[in-house]
């Protein structure tokens, strides 16, 4: 399934491109004026392959769960139970994530695809669980070739299922006590940045755990014999397996997904970014149907977003995942969009250009 959905990515459409630049240039305001907003309305133009682009609405949410062996380690102030817990939380409706979703009319949907205890059914449930959490990627692997190809698949999946019941833009959503210390690994892994560039300090952690997190990234990448991954796919594959999350990975599925079926894709935080370095080195057009949702507080992500020359919407320093910024950012790029098909034209309003 994954070699299927890689074949049907296409990068961005000129011509879409070009026509929804010059549409934007005849709209009923001064030539760029709406900033980065006509950026957004033209790349999404690019990546349906058509002008204007169809409403990136309804929107739905998947946030992929997956727990971690190097949380054993001390780079997190937070028990491991708190993930199963957060999974409780987000079916119950109680989380930010719920609230922001609502706000944006978003479904939402939690995918276990690595929680390190068994979980009840529930109807917003899907589950994929690859294993009970991921080894210690400080001491080797933390999982298989075969799980990492298995955990993309599942995100693959979800995006399939998600747009098949009518989801017109997918946001990526995380949840995974000591996923920041996996997606620290990743981003050096991927930009070639050195760890203490790209490490940040998660939930929050004093200045000595912080030091210890830096140290295990460093092992991590040395033990695995991971660097500067991103211009090969199989490379790209055993870094991922080698210092990634089950929920790197599927998020990095996700993304795959909605490039695939022509459905944008916002990206959240830190841990989507590491799983856009993950589908960009197994495709660089996946990129094309990618939206930065906002700007995280970690400063791996900005390494991210550089290397992947990606202009995040917002940036209001959270740091929590969820998907809570991509939803955020949700509305501004239906309005960019919505701009696009519903605003008057010069000639349509009779209203007078500015002299050449
Ligand atoms: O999205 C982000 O940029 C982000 C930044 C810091 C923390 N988080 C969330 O916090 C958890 C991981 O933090 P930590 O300190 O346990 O590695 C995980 O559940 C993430 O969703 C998320
Ligand atoms: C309470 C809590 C909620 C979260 N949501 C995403 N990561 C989280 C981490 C914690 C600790």
């Amino acid at each position: 399934m994954l070699a299927e959905t890689l074949a049907a990515i296409r990068p961005a459409d000129p011509r879409a491109l070009a026509e929804a630049r010059a549409h934007q240039d005849r709209l009923t305001k001064p030539r760029g004026s709406l900033g980065v907003l006509e950026d957004v309305a033209v790349r999404l133009a690019g990546a349906a392959g058509v002008s204007p682009p169809p409403m990136p609405e309804p929107a739905a949410l998947a946030i992929f769960a997956a727990d971690h062996g190097v949380h054993a380690r001390g780079v997190t102030p937070w028990p491991q139970e708190v993930t199963v817990q957060m999974v409780g939380n987000f079916l119950a409706g109680g989380a930010v994530a719920n609230a922001f979703a609502a706000q944006a009319g978003a479904t939402v949907t939690v995918v276990d695809v690595g929680v390190a205890a068994d979980l009840p059914d529930a109807p917003q449930l899907i589950k994929h669980k690859i294993a009970y959490g991921t080894a210690d990627l400080s001491q080797g692997p933390a999982m298989t070739v075969d799980q990492a190809v298995r955990a993309l698949e599942a995100g693959i999946l979800v995006g399939k299922e998600l747009v098949a019941a009518g989801a017109r833009c997918l946001i990526t959503g995380d949840m995974g006590i000591a996923n920041t210390t996996a997606s620290a690994a990743l981003i050096s892994a991927f930009t070639g940045m050195d760890p203490a560039e790209v490490t940040g300090r998660g939930t929050g952690i004093d200045d000595e755990t912080y030091e210890r997190k830096v140290g295990l990234v460093r092992s991590a990448l040395r033990v695995n014999a991971v660097s500067d991954v991103s211009s090969s796919p199989s490379e790209a594959l055993r870094a991922l397996a080698a210092v990634g999350g089950f929920e790197h990975a599927a998020i990095a599925g996700l993304i795959l997904c909605g490039a695939a079926e022509r459905v944008p894709v916002i990206l959240d935080g830190v841990i989507a970014g590491a799983a856009a370095l993950v589908a960009a080195a197994l495709d660089p057009a996946a990129i094309d149907h990618c939206v930065a949702g906002h700007r995280s507080a970690e400063p791996g992500h900005t390494a991210a977003l550089t290397h992947l020359g990606l202009r995040p919407l917002v940036e209001l320093e959270l740091r929590l995942g969820e998907g809570t910024g991509g939803l955020l950012a949700h509305p501004m790029v239906c309005a960019a969009v919505r701009v696009l098909h519903e605003v008057a034209t010069f000639d349509s309003a009779g209203v007078t250009e500015k002299p050449v």
